[in-house]
């Protein structure tokens, strides 16, 4: 069953219209909601003007071709504008699209009134988004982003995008009409000044536009971690069963004890650690040497194997064959009967989601399947994936989001623990983790993923 019901999103199109002067984070915010309203099962798509505009005019454009006087170019922007609409309409007739996001500048009052009647006539709810920012070091480096990232730039030193966006910046402000509480009521907008320093909200009606508005309103762009890991090894991961609520085995607890000379060693500012954990024994039991503020979370329980649960994978297969069969065959909208499916698990994660967005200094503990559907959303890993991603016991993960992408590092404890890795098409489980040999010290890996 879809997350979002009739009931919630009900034939709802909504297109979020980015407005702002150039560097002002649009792109990055508009990937955000799409990573995010996408993990929650919404059907959500970018649409980049300038890459229209670059579809008709192939040369990398100077920043001549933004001067307010550039009539040739002028048309070409505003035909780019045009196409784009006219593909977020397409899409969603054709595709079933639910949430389009139309990343331009959209800096006049006339140009977004055209862009609010064109999405209407075609029963599109348009959504102003607009990033304004007069603060200079948030402007700058989010330049230093775009050098790196936009196809724009592709190919050139970095630095060079610097003095060519100011002057692009320099031009658009020439005619630059920020949004209007007066003259623009009629519109729905969302006014982020400075990143979040403050909020203007404007009509916002639906559902949907509110749980954006929502998202919108946590995020912030500090630098940060989030650290993750499962509780140690359970009795019940030793004996292959799952769910329950058992104990850690000797090796868990020797986990749980190192664990706080990990935090101690690598988490940066590690005094104002705040440490999250679920309602279970196991995630607590892990969190207990640990001098940090606790927080425990019903919503950080383990995916209810409903009668499944304290069954090893190889008595459900001869219990439940069908089940066990069913769920190899789409493991995320698989529900254990009277339990859940990760899509169930995905929609009681969304207030952890929102408060990680907010925090900046947290350690989650918690359970295989849940680090996996927030590890998802972080790492914007595909629905049919999420449930086959390996999360090993004993491993500490920092995610490090940055503009477009997360960087991941992973630093295993060098504490054997069983495996509860499962894979299709059988009910073993996979080999021990480190069962071999105990090496020196912990191993790092990093990784990145990006938007
Ligand atoms: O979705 P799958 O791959 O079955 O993984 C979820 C399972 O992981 C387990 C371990 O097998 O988590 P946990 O370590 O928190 O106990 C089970 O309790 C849970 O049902």
């Amino acid at each position: 069953m879809p997350l979002y019901t009739v009931s919630h999103v009900g034939n709802l199109r909504v297109c979020v219209v980015m407005v702002g002067l150039p560097a002002r984070g649009k792109s990055f915010i508009s990937h955000k909601i799409v990573r995010y309203l996408s993990w929650l099962s919404i059907k959500t798509r970018v649409f980049n003007v300038s890459s229209y505009r670059r579809e008709e005019y192939r040369e990398q454009p100077s920043a001549d071709f933004f001067h307010p006087d550039n009539e040739e170019s002028k048309v070409i922007r505003d035909q780019a504008n045009i196409d784009a609409i006219k593909d977020v309409i397409k899409w969603m007739n054709e595709e079933d699209g639910c949430v389009a996001i139309l990343d331009g500048s959209n800096v006049t009052k006339q140009k977004r009134a055209t862009v609010a009647q064109i999405l209407r006539s075609n029963r599109v709810e348009p959504l102003f988004l607009e990033s304004f920012c007069d603060d200079e070091a948030i402007v700058k480096s989010n330049i230093l982003d775009i050098n790196s990232t936009s196809p724009d730039y592709s190919g050139k030193p970095p630095g060079y995008a610097l003095e060519d966006i100011l002057t692009k910046i320099k031009y658009y402000e020439t005619h630059y009409e920020p949004m209007d509480l007066e003259d623009e009521k009629e519109l729905s907008f969302i006014k982020l000044i400075n990143v979040n320093s403050q909020i203007i909200i404007n009509k916002i009606e639906s559902y949907l536009e509110s749980r954006i508005a929502y998202y919108i309103m946590n995020l912030h762009i500090k630098p940060r971690y989030i650290w993750l890991s499962r509780h140690g090894e359970s009795q019940y991961n030793l004996e292959g069963k799952i769910g329950g609520d058992a104990d850690l085995s000797e090796r868990g607890m020797k986990y749980a004890r190192k664990l706080k000379d990990m935090v101690e060693k690598y988490v940066p500012n590690h005094d104002k650690l705040e440490v999250w954990t679920s309602t279970l024994r196991r995630t607590q039991q892990t969190a207990q040497f640990l001098p940090n503020p606790k927080k425990q979370w019903k919503a950080l329980d383990e995916l209810d194997a409903g009668s499944c649960d304290g069954l090893t994978y190889e008595e459900i297969a001869q219990r439940f064959p069908e089940d066990f069969a069913a769920r190899d065959e789409n493991k995320f909208e698989y529900r254990y009967r009277g339990g859940e499916s990760y899509r169930d698990v995905i929609q009681r994660l969304e207030p952890i989601i929102m408060e990680l967005e907010n925090q900046e200094n947290v350690l989650v503990i918690t359970h295989q399947a849940v680090l996996r559907c927030i590890y998802a959303y972080f790492m914007n890993s595909p629905q049919e994936k999420s449930p086959w991603m390996s999360i090993p016991l004993h491993t500490l993960i920092r995610l490090e989001p940055r503009a477009y992408g997360t960087n991941v590092t992973r630093i295993k404890a060098n504490i054997p623990a069983v495996s509860t890795y499962k894979e299709k098409g059988t009910s073993k489980l996979g080999e021990s983790q480190n069962s071999a040999h105990v090496m020196a010290g912990e191993v790092i890996t990093s990784d990145v993923a990006n938007q």
